[in-house]
């Protein structure tokens, strides 16, 4: 697991670890690093270091002093340097007399646009932790300029830190370079940091506020079989999906189910037959009630929402099994509560809802702070809550809360969710922890969309045919 702090418990850390460190130690120990990523960026994009130009944008915090810094070390490679000063009264005094003493370059705010334009990267230090909003006027009209490549230093700046949401004028960079540990925003915003990269400064940090799967916990936790196994024994997935109008969610749940582990697959509902004819393998009946013995059930794709519906999520809740209640029946929890009663309260249940049906569930939109949001859903419903969105969080009951960062936004195609769905519910089926469970569906579906994309637009299907190349390459990299 990868962990993810808040800008609160940085700042604290940061504070205990100042404390017993020599003044300026750990800033430099930052901008170090950053120097050392700023020129392989150079290198790989111009082929050399030396003798390249470098710009860089100075706010008035310690964001800016890192840069600063930064400027100056990378002076020692023979680096032009020119730092625009944003606040020129308030920048960062002992960076700014590093930069000057290793020979780098003030320029003015009215001149700033030139060195821009002319310069080989760029280096945004206009703010870091401890700013929140987007950018001022002044920063945004100097990003207006930018055409070289753009390296963050902590955080790309405009971007909210502790949720990763942007709501005006922000950097969009090609590289973060960040520093002691991993903030929201590394997270939760991988279209404005692009590559993250971590600088040690020694900070110790406990228990991560938020969390993020590696492959190696995916490969972990995904269900292999043993010698002893059989059909039976590694979880019986049953997907209550789909209609005869509407066959496909039926189709793409149960076929994810298939597809994610070797257990046995049971669906039921009026797509019967056009989900036997996919997926032979399938045991596929007109009814819930005549299905059988499942581990877990998958709900809710394609069954609509009226009283059909309502009755068979009735009816899989008091099954005493684990539930992922996906699509229409997130709805139908909107807006008849009342059908939880039917469930066991010690089964586990596993909410899937996109932005729109969150709001249905809570009545108001997940807004900027889509942890915070997901986590006050799970404890509303006791439940997992899996909110869907670039970037998937998944929280649980217990405020354990974790982040999937996506490759690209390929997965937002039609029928997708339906894949999701079977994926989650097969995990269910085999015994894994819900919120893991969930969190490794998310990781492997939003994998299998970029494996099915590969640079080019693809759909369900193909999300759903490249699910076995993402499970492989999942375990390839783990072993
Ligand atoms: N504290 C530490 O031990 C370390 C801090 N480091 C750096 O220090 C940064 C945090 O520094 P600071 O706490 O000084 O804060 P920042 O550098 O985040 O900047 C805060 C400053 O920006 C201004 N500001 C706030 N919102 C703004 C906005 N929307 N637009 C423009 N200006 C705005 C504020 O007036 C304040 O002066 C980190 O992100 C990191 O880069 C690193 O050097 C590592 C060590
Ligand atoms: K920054």
């Amino acid at each position: 697991m990868q962990g993810i702090w808040t800008t609160e418990r940085i700042r604290a850390a940061e504070d205990r670890l100042l404390a017993v460190t020599p003044d300026g130690e750990l800033m430099r120990r930052a901008a170090f690093g950053l120097a050392v990523h700023a020129a392989e960026m150079l290198a790989a994009h111009t082929g050399s270091v030396s003798g390249r130009r470098v710009t860089l944008l100075v706010g008035s915090g310690n964001n800016g002093g890192d840069a600063l810094w930064a400027g100056a070390f990378l002076r020692r490679r023979n680096v032009a340097v020119s730092a625009i000063l944003l606040k020129p009264e308030r920048a960062h005094g002992p960076g700014l007399a590093a930069l000057k003493r290793s020979g780098g370059k003030v320029v003015s705010l009215e001149d700033g646009p030139q060195w821009i334009r002319r310069a080989d990267l760029v280096v945004d230090g206009i703010v870091g932790i401890s700013a929140r909003g987007p950018l001022r006027p002044d920063a945004a009209a100097l990003l207006e300029h930018v055409s070289s490549p753009v390296l963050a230093v902590d955080l790309p700046s405009g971007v909210d830190p502790d949720t990763g949401a942007v709501d005006g004028p922000a950097v969009v960079a090609d590289r973060t370079v960040t520093f002691g540990a991993l903030k929201p925003v590394h997270a939760l915003a991988p279209a404005s940091c692009g590559e993250v990269s971590l600088v040690d400064i020694g900070l110790r940090l406990s228990e991560p506020d938020l969390q993020r799967l590696d492959t190696a916990d995916v490969a972990a936790a995904w269900p292999v079989p043993g010698p002893d196994d059989d059909k039976y024994s590694q979880g019986v997935v049953g997907i209550a999906a789909g209609s005869a109008t509407y066959p496909g969610a039926a189709v793409l749940a149960a076929g994810a189910a298939v597809r994610a582990t070797s257990g046995l697959v049971r669906y039921a509902g009026h797509a019967a037959d056009v989900v036997r004819g996919q997926w032979p393998e399938i045991i596929a009946t007109g009814s819930v009630t005549d299905a059988g013995r499942v581990q877990a059930w998958v709900v809710g794709p394609g069954i609509g929402t009226g009283n059909e519906g309502r009755d068979v999520l009735r009816f899989v809740l008091g099954r005493g099994v684990p539930v992922c209640a996906d699509a229409d029946a997130t709805t139908i929890i909107a807006r008849s509560p009342d059908v939880l009663d039917a469930r066991d309260p010690d089964t586990p249940l596993v909410l899937t809802p996109h932005a729109g049906e969150f709001e249905r569930l809570m009545g108001e939109p997940p807004g900027a702070d889509r942890v915070a949001a997901a986590r006050s859903a799970a404890r509303k419903y006791d439940a997992v809550v899996l909110l869907k969105g670039h970037c998937t969080v998944v929280a649980a009951p217990d405020g354990r809360a974790l982040v999937n960062t996506p490759r690209g936004s390929w997965l937002a195609t039609a029928g997708s969710g339906d894949v999701l769905s079977g994926l989650v519910g097969a995990l269910l089926a085999s015994g894994l922890d819900p919120w893991l469970a969930a969190g490794a569906a998310a990781h492997v579906h939003s994998l299998a969309g970029s494996l099915a994309a590969d640079g080019a637009p693809t759909s369900a299907s193909g999300i759903l045919a490249a699910v076995p190349d993402a499970i492989r390459s999942v375990r390839r990299i783990a072993s």
